[in-house]
């Protein structure tokens, strides 16, 4: 456990579910929260008064984000929609009454209106979760009846002892049973001090910032914005996530967009379908030959025939087709419709002219020299496709193979129901960025955009539509307007740079302070891109809320994550059932030292000629700003982390390569 205790605050409600800017409980709990030394309020949200969507989020931040604490405020009065006790109470595994007792004994003493509060609390796996009336005077009084027990009330619903604070309680002055506030902060940072570790390596239990983090976190709330580069926070306060966990937080927040009419044509390469499609006409529509030769009678068998009439593949003048006799033959083309009575249609090779017209235009006697069978070289109506016949399902993609546009143009469709392509949004950050093709000698401290470039080619690849919004400064104006424009529109808008620890990164910070966004993860347990950040920002247009990726600057991090995230989430947007990337095992060809960190190593996967499947890192040297090694990568090695068992693997051993390229 890190020393940050990570919340979530859900505002309940389903007027501020439709009007976020009136929810002041949610944002209230947050500053209260966020004022607490070891309380950092990682996600906040806000359902309506909805059972279903109360336990969803409840549920998804205890199991899956894991978080220390969960905070609710709102339905839990006597109305009539008020469901908060009732969605909460079944996600419990233990009630903690005492604390909701301490919250009502301290409220009531405030007003007698606390006793129309049904609030209830527990533990859910490690997680405490609190639920506080909806009005902002109420969430204030409740937390601060509690706010200074919370990190031993965590400590010990995540197994631990408490034994520092309960020594401390015998100990101290006061009567045991009730510890003052104040008692409890010096207990902190006491413990804090008393600690011989530097800050924030992983040791569990009591706080230990010093003063200058606690009041840099209540000034700031967060990383940046309008704190004095002296009282940054020195250390992140966003966990490092493992991979599977962020990939889920990911997907499990993307639906696919809704479907739209489009024309048959290239454009729909890529588009995933959303209707099946049942062929309204035949193909062939009309009795075809397959062959340039005769059409005949096959009973009439080799002979001598005179050539009666003449089929070449084109449109009949008059719809109607010609009428074939016993003892009479047709030329015909291939693709020419057959004469009404021919039964087979004999190749031109198996033929010889007895007699031709004069001028030598007609032949008038030709020879059948093969005897064929019935049927024989005869595409009959709908050999091909028949009416009524389902020839694509709902869910299939379109592919640039082009099979499946040339089934529709065969069939005349003209219009196909498919899913809404996504559009993404490029923004590269940074004062040192500048544009790839500025012809300029670069001046001391630039460095060519070559994020943008690289991303929105691989997104063309990928066959989705994209949106160039070009390179914004680092200052909180230039970066809040350019996301705006970003999340307006685009569907996902994807930034590089400025999401790690240097003054400059200003991207968390403005995404939550500034836009209002949930920031769901803020860093990795991977290389390379450890800070990658994930967030969902409200549209200040109104409307469905947008994704948006934080890359890190460095390009090999901006490449790599690009690909592990932000194309199966464009795939999973515009409507893919498989929308990771397919994963392989394949022998390396060398060893390689293990990292601390996860690692994708770009990589090459080949066949060696006896059918075995390889790979080989693009270079030893993998630092993350060195995009030569993304030269001719068609794979990321998954690498684990070292452990003192296991610090490389060697070459020969099987390892999983996430194959985003053509195979070598
Ligand atoms: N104190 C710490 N520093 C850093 C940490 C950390 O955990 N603690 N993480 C490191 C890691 S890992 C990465 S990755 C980088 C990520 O940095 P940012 O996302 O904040 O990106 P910037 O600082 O803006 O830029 C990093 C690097 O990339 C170059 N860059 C930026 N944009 C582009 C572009 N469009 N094209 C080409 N190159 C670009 C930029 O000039 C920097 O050299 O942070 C570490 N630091
Ligand atoms: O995670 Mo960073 O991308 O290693 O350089
Ligand atoms: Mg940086």
């Amino acid at each position: 456990m890190t020393n940050e205790l990570r919340v979530g605050v859900l505002t309940i409600s389903d007027t501020a579910s439709l009007d976020p800017a009136s929810d002041t409980s949610g944002p209230s709990l947050c500053r209260l929260v966020e004022a607490e030394s070891r309380l950092i309020v990682q996600t906040k949200a806000c359902v309506p008064d909805d059972f279903k969507a109360i336990q969803k989020t409840v549920t998804a931040w205890c199991d899956d984000l894991d978080l220390h604490l969960v905070l609710t405020t709102g339905g839990t009065g006597f109305g009539i929609r008020d469901c908060t006790p009732e969605a909460v109470l079944p996600l419990l595994d233990r009630q903690t009454p005492g604390i909701t007792h301490l919250i009502f004994a301290k409220s009531i003493q405030i007003t007698p209106f606390a006793a129309l509060s049904r609030a209830v609390s527990g533990i859910r796996g490690q997680t405490l979760v609190l639920t506080f009336p909806g009005s902002p005077k109420a969430v204030k009084e409740n937390f601060e009846a509690v706010a200074k027990m919370l990190p031993h009330a965590i400590d010990l619903a995540r197994g631990g002892t408490g034994k520092k604070v309960h020594e401390k309680m015998q100990g101290g002055a006061r009567p045991s049973g009730t510890v003052s506030n104040d008692e409890y902060s010096k207990s902190g940072a006491t413990h804090g001090h008393g600690h011989g570790h530097g800050h924030g390596h992983g040791h569990s239990g009591h706080t230990c910032f010093h003063h200058s983090d606690k009041e840099a976190r209540a000034n700031a709330t967060s990383l940046g914005l309008g704190t004095p580069v002296s009282r940054r926070l020195r250390k992140s306060p966003y966990p490092l996530i493992p991979m599977d966990q962020a990939l889920a937080s990911v997907m499990d927040r993307i639906t696919p967009l809704p479907s739209v009419e489009k024309p048959v044509d290239e454009k729909l390469i890529g588009a995933i379908l959303d209707e099946d499609v049942v062929a309204v006409e035949a193909v062939p529509g009309y009795r075809a030959s397959i062959l340039d030769g005769y059409a005949v009678i096959d009973t009439d068998g080799p002979g001598q025939y005179p050539v009666t009439a003449v089929s070449i593949a084109a449109a009949s003048s008059d719809g109607s087709s010609t009428k074939l006799l016993q003892g009479q033959i047709a030329r015909i083309t291939t693709g020419g419709a057959l004469p009404e009575g021919a039964t087979a249609v004999v190749m031109v090779e198996d033929t010889q002219l007895i007699k031709s017209s004069e001028d030598g235009t007609r032949e008038e006697i030709v020879e059948i020299l093969a005897k064929v069978r019935k049927g024989e070289a005869i595409r009959e109506i709908g050999t091909d496709v028949q009416v009524g016949q389902t020839v694509l399902k709902k869910g299939q993609a379109i592919s640039a193979v082009g099979g499946e546009i040339g089934v529709l143009a065969s069939i005349g469709v003209r219009q196909v129901r498919v899913k809404q392509r996504p559009i993404v949004g490029f923004l590269s950050t940074g004062n040192e960025v500048v544009n790839h093709d500025n012809g300029q000698p670069l001046k001391m401290g630039q460095i060519r955009d070559s994020n943008r470039p690289t991303l929105i080619a691989a997104t063309k690849a990928a066959g989705f539509d994209y949106l160039d919004l070009g390179i914004a400064p680092d200052s909180p104006e230039d970066l809040e307007a350019a996301i705006k424009n970003g999340v307006e529109k685009c569907d996902i808008v994807v930034t590089t740079g400025g999401v790690s620890m240097g003054e400059m990164d200003l991207l968390k910070p403005i995404l939550e302070q500034k836009l209002g966004a949930t920031i769901h993860f803020g860093r990795l347990m991977m290389k390379p891109g450890k800070p990658t950040t994930f967030a969902t920002v409200p549209n200040p247009k109104g409307g469905q809320t947008k994704l948006m990726f934080g890359l890190p600057g460095n390009p090999v991090s901006a490449t790599v994550t690009f690909h592990l995230f932000v194309l199966p989430a464009l795939r999973k947007l515009a409507g893919y059932e498989k929308y990771m990337w397919p994963s392989i095992q394949a022998e390396v060809t060398h060893d390689i030292r293990l990292d601390e960190r996860p690692e994708y190593q770009r990589a090459i996967v080949s066949l060696t000629p006896e059918g075995r499947i390889q790979v080989q890192s693009t270079d030893k040297n993998q630092m993350s700003s060195r995009m030569v090694t993304m030269l001719g990568a068609n794979s990321l090695l998954v690498l684990p982390s070292r452990t003192s068992e296991h610090s490389s693997v060697s070459a020969g051993q099987k390892i999983e390569c996430l194959l985003i390229g053509k195979l070598a």
